[in-house]
C-alpha cells in the first residue's frame, strides 16, 4: 500500500513556480490540494487515516474552513458517522448568514479539519468560530504542513497541529 506522500505526489498536488499564500507572501512551490481531494481514491485513503484517528467515543463533529477543507471534512464525516459542520472564511449575508454551516451545539467536542497549513491562521480562525458556537476544539489535523510556522502557532495558543504528513519530513520539495 502506497503512503499517502506518494499518493499526494502522484496527484501532481506539488507545484513548483512562483505562487501568492494565504499570508501574503510568495513561495516557488504550492501543494494544490485540489489536485489530491479531487481523486477519490486519494481523498478515500487520506479520509481513512484522519478517520482512524478519532474516535466516536471522542469526538461528536468534524469540522474544518471552506473551500478545501470541506471534501475532507465531508469525507471523514461519511467514514466515522460524525456529524460535519463546514466554517466559512467570510461572512455571509443572505440566508441564515451563519458563518457555521451544520450543528455544533455547547459543548460539543470537535476535531477542525484542515487541507494544508503554512502559518497555522486559518485552522486557528476556523477553531475561534467553532468555540464562539460553544464547541470545544480536541483535535486539530492538517493533511499536509508545510513545515513553516504552523506548529508553533498552534501551540502557542494551547494546541497541537496534528499532521500526517509534513514537508521536508515526507516530501522533499528539492527535489521536484
Ligand atoms: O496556515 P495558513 O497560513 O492560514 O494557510 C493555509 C490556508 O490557506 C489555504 O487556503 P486558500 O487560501 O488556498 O483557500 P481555499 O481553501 O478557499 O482554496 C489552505 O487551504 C489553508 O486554508
Ligand atoms: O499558504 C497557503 O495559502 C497555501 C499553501 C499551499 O501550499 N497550499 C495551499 O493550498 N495554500
Amino acid at each position: 500500500m502506497e503512503n499517502i506522500s506518494t499518493f499526494i505526489e502522484e496527484s501532481g498536488a506539488i507545484k513548483r513556480g512562483s505562487f501568492k499564500l494565504t499570508n501574503g507572501f510568495l513561495t516557488d512551490y504550492y501543494i494544490d490540494k485540489y489536485a489530491f481531494e479531487t481523486d477519490p481514491e486519494i481523498l478515500h485513503v487520506i479520509a481513512s487515516e484522519i478517520a482512524d484517528k478519532i474516535s466516536t467515543d471522542e469526538i461528536d463533529v468534524i469540522a474544518g474552513p471552506a473551500l478545501g477543507a470541506i471534501p475532507l471534512v465531508t469525507a471523514v464525516s461519511l467514514k466515522t458517522g460524525i456529524p460535519a459542520a463546514y466554517i466559512r472564511k467570510g461572512e455571509k449575508h443572505t440566508g441564515t448568514q451563519a458563518r457555521v454551516e451544520g450543528e455544533i451545539g455547547k459543548g460539543k467536542r470537535v476535531a477542525v479539519v484542515e487541507d494544508v497549513t503554512t502559518t497555522g491562521q486559518t485552522i486557528l480562525e476556523t477553531t475561534e468560530l467553532v468555540q464562539e458556537v460553544g464547541g470545544v476544539v480536541e483535535r486539530l489535523i492538517v493533511v499536509v504542513d508545510r513545515n513553516e510556522d504552523a506548529v508553533d502557532n498552534v501551540a502557542e495558543r494551547g494546541y497541537e497541529l496534528e499532521y500526517l504528513v509534513r514537508v521536508g519530513e515526507d516530501f522533499d520539495i528539492s527535489d521536484q
